[in-house]
């Protein structure tokens, strides 16, 4: 893991984005990746390099217990999930199984209220990711508080590298990008806007001209037949 993140940092990445996976969120053997104990293992081993950005998202049942081991491990900001808010999915079953989504939607913004809050509260900064098929706009009211500086769109469903990009990323982004230039900026909130799957020399460009400020890449830079550092250029 140190020399790949080496190989990262000698061609010029400017963040790491650690997905942490627990295998159940994402109902998979295969979805099962790092811990907190890596995340301090990278940021004690590149500790001479004080500026480097570790962005962890995570894709785990009760995302809410690691954020105090996470902020340890020198974690610089937590993403978390916004299908994994609210009572739907936090395990709090109340019988009750009408489907009014304006009540869901409610309980999904108080939970990650409460999260964020214990988020920048540890110090950390504070992202939020949604899957391809959420609605954008049911986040309006989170970014509206001003504890979230990122938001993560997924261009594929969460957990595996090597997905095609899913074109409905273009819109959410637009949306964002208005959405923050026209409501949150003047009221001194800013807001970063991320993409990660599917991002290659191609799909780098829409992103971009939609408003993406950051991109995460996987498959793009790891098997480039070309090397690396070619393939963290093209995406440059
Ligand atoms: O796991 C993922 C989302 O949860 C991503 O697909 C991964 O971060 C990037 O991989 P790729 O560039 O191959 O799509």
């Amino acid at each position: 893991m140190g020399a790949e993140v080496q190989k990262c940092l000698d061609a010029g990445c400017a963040w790491l984005h650690v997905d942490v996976f627990d295998g159940v969120y994402i109902d998979s053997p295969h979805a099962l990746t790092f811990g907190p104990r890596m995340v301090d293992g990278i940021r004690k081993r590149f500790a001479n390099r004080t500026g480097l950005v570790l962005d962890v998202h995570l894709c785990v049942e009760r995302p809410r217990r690691y954020a105090t081991a996470m902020a340890e491990a020198g974690a610089t900001r937590l993403i978390f999930q916004w299908e994994a808010m609210g009572e739907r999915n936090d395990g709090d079953d109340d019988g009750d199984d009408d489907d009014d989504d304006d009540d869901d939607d409610r309980d999904a913004l108080s939970s990650a209220v409460a999260f964020a809050r214990d988020i920048t509260s540890l110090g950390m900064g504070c992202g939020i990711s949604i899957n391809p098929e959420t609605d954008v706009t049911t986040i309006f009211p989170l970014l509206d508080t001003g504890m979230i500086d990122l938001v993560d769109v997924l261009a594929v469903e969460p957990g595996f590298g090597g997905q095609q990009f899913n074109h409905v990323a273009i819109r959410k982004i637009e949306l964002l990008r208005q959405y923050r230039d026209r409501i949150l900026r003047p009221r001194g909130i800013n807001l970063r806007i991320l993409v990660d799957g599917g991002i290659n020399s191609i799909t780098s460009s829409a992103v971009i001209d939609a408003g993406a400020d950051i991109l995460v890449a996987g498959t793009a830079l790891f098997q480039h037949p070309e090397g690396f550092e070619k393939a963290v250029k093209e995406l440059r």
